[in-house]
């Protein structure tokens, strides 16, 4: 349904080139819901403005649907919706006419437009908002009004640039849910970027990570952080000694980023509530008995931090750092 052949896209500003995107190679077959991860200006919504046909690549090809998005731009916005890092709707607009008019331009009949409106009013609790002009409506209800737009004209395939960013958890829930529901119903193929690494790990059966403008992992959420992470492995020990013996069992036992510090012992390690209970025994028959363990299964933020050395926390993440055009 996507597919990407060395994509890339460059910006020259005072004199300075920044390689945005450069050399991606994605392909996301029919109904797969894919989340694209990275940090602040990894690129990603560069790559959902070149798919959505907003912005020309500088080398590389891209394919949405079928059609080529430099050489049948029309065709891949009939088939495909976008909702942007800003806002598409017109200030002086009423919600629901916006809604309705996008619905048509993807060439709905009238009923069935108005029908798909009321269904996303609802499903995203935007009635007491929508018969309102756009521009009284505060950031989290146009935001949802954003939502509202790219959906609405049950696209084939939907682009969504951090869609949950200024909704608060209710409506986040709620959106996710439509999400779900529009695949299940319609075999929609979904890409999202996010900043909610829940989000990622709860809705996305597929997670790319992008760093620099190139894809440096691929796979399910479940597979990166078991191969990329392990679990987080916390002992308490009777002082110092015993965890320093502690420490070297684990390193034997092939465990990373392991840590002594006082009677404590911090790791990382695949499949450690197997393990566990052998480690414990053995620390036990060599005089170091564990006071305490704590096992903690890896997040998708570990696999970042592994991928690029920062946490997606802490850079900074949820600042919009480009405005979009006008919902495709
Ligand atoms: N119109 C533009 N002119 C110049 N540089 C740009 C332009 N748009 C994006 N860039 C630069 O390209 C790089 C990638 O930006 P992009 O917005 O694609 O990142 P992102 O991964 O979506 O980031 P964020 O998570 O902050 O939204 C950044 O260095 C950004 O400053």
């Amino acid at each position: 349904m996507i597919r990407t052949e060395a994509l890339a896209r460059t910006f020259t500003r005072g004199g300075t080139t920044v390689e945005a995107v450069r050399g991606l190679d994605l392909q996301v077959a029919r109904g797969e819901l894919v989340a694209l991860l990275g940090p602040n200006g990894a690129g990603k919504s560069t790559t959902l403005r070149m798919l959505t046909t907003l912005l020309a690549p500088t080398s590389g090809r891209a394919s949405v649907a079928g059609h080529d998005v430099v050489a049948d731009p029309r065709a891949v916005r009939r088939r495909t919706g976008y909702v942007g890092q800003g806002n598409g709707a017109g200030h002086h607009q009423r919600g629901r006419d916006e809604l309705v008019g996008q619905a048509r331009v993807h060439g709905l009949g009238r009923a069935e437009a108005r029908r798909r409106a009321d269904e996303l009013v609802a499903a995203l609790d935007l009635g007491a908002v929508v018969d309102r002009r756009v521009g009284t409506l505060s950031g989290g209800q146009r935001r949802r009004l954003d939502v509202a737009l790219g959906l609405v004209g049950a696209p084939d395939v939907l682009f969504l640039d951090e869609p949950s960013t200024g909704l608060d958890p209710h409506n986040r829930a709620a959106l996710q849910e439509h999400v779900r529901a529009l695949r299940s119903r319609r075999d929609t193929t979904v890409v999202l970027t996010t900043h909610y690494l829940d989000e990622a790990d709860a809705l996305a059966e597929r997670v790319v990570v992008v760093d620099h403008g190139r894809v440096i992992a691929d796979d399910t959420p479940a597979r990166l952080k078991a191969e990329l992470a392990g679990d987080r492995l916390v002992l308490r020990l009777g002082d110092a000694d015993a965890a320093a013996r502690a420490a070297g069992r684990l390193r034997a036992a092939g465990a990373g980023e392991v840590e002594a510090d006082g009677a404590q012992v911090r790791a990382r390690l695949a499949d450690a509530p197997a393990l566990v209970p052998r480690l414990l025994h053995d620390l036990e028959a060599a005089g170091a008995p564990v006071a305490s363990v704590e096992v903690s299964r890896p997040t998708l933020d570990d696999v970042f931090l592994r991928l690029t050395g920062r946490s997606l926390r802490e850079g900074g993440a949820g600042t919009p750092t480009s405005h979009e055009e006008a919902a495709a």
